[in-house]
């Protein structure tokens, strides 16, 4: 069967993720280059420090795996410098094929949020990956411009659903007067946006791996949103093989499974990342495709 084409004749997110997974295995390699790792691997901290780091795991790590996460944060830290070296640490992944979800976690109301897709999700934007992760505090409904422009882009959306820190709880367990918690509301309403799309949609949620039954807890149905979960949380947080498959459940041939120190600890070395990222990818291939 070939692929859903968005508006322009382009395969959408979901579709072209979905192959990804198929043919690399459910793992997406975090981009985060962390004060400490960048002293470990004889870089300095700063904009050209962050752009060597980026470029390097994308060199070793390219045609792969997945896709890669660069963390906005750590390159936005360096001011415009590390922005421009986000860029092109974007560029490099689209320049090997790799899929790549840029991790920009934003949300703002409507019409500021129209000026973040642009941002992150418009074709000729030095920002715009091929996703990007979008939080819904402020409104599901808030996300639309990011969500429309996504659709006409053949682009992709995270929303945060069940996050993986521990403090998430607060907000996403929280139960509305209809009953219904926020976590659960936002994966309904995902999976509107996602209806009759094969073989998923792009609009993802956001699904920590180390989250135990909290999808149970919130009445949150991850079969029914028919899109991918991000599930970061592998690795340095804690997760592994046995945490994916009982979090994840019947949904988990739709999961994304993401470490980031987890993998790039076994850095600078390009064989060292890669013989990472082989093992998380085959631990996440037995817990979620088997
Ligand atoms: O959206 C994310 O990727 C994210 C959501 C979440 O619930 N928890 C979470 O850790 N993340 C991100 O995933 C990465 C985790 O990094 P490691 O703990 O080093 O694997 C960081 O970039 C976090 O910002």
């Amino acid at each position: 069967m070939s692929a859903p084409r968005a508006a322009g004749g382009r395969v959408p997110f979901g579709a072209r993720l979905a192959a990804a997974m198929d043919a690399h295995g459910p793992l997406c390699v975090g981009i985060d280059p962390h004060a400490s790792l960048l002293d470990a691997w004889g870089l300095g901290d700063d904009a050209a420090g962050v752009r060597e780091f980026g470029l390097r795991v994308v060199d070793a790590l390219g045609g792969r795996v997945a896709a890669f996460k660069p963390q906005a944060a750590f390159f936005e830290r360096h001011g415009s410098a590390g922005v421009a070296a986000l860029e092109d640490v974007i560029a490099a992944s689209r320049a090997v094929g790799t899929l790549t979800v840029v991790d920009a976690k934003r949300g703002d109301i409507g019409s500021t949020m129209g000026a973040y897709a642009d941002a992150f999700l418009a074709d000729g934007s030095p920002l715009a990956g091929d996703a990007v992760t979008v939080s819904p505090y402020l409104g599901f409904g808030s996300l639309a411009p990011a969500a429309e422009l996504a659709a006409r882009t053949g682009r992709g959306i995270f929303v945060l659903c069940l996050t993986s820190n521990k403090e998430g709880h607060e907000v996403q367990h929280a139960v509305g007067p209809d009953g219904v918690s926020v976590a659960a509301a936002v994966a309904a309403q995902a999976a509107v946006l996602n209806a009759g799309a094969e073989p998923m949609g792009s609009v993802g949620l956001v699904v920590g791996a180390t989250v135990g039954d909290a999808a149970l807890e919130t009445g949150t149905d991850l079969v029914a949103v028919n899109g991918p979960l991000l599930a970061p949380g592998v690795g340095a947080q804690g997760a592994g093989e046995r945490e994916l498959a009982a979090v994840f459940g019947a949904a988990r041939r739709h999961v994304l499974a993401s470490s980031s120190r987890g993998v790039l600890a076994a850095g600078p070395d390009a064989d060292g990342l890669r013989a990472a990222a082989a093992a998380a990818a085959a631990d996440a291939r037995a817990a979620l495709r088997a």
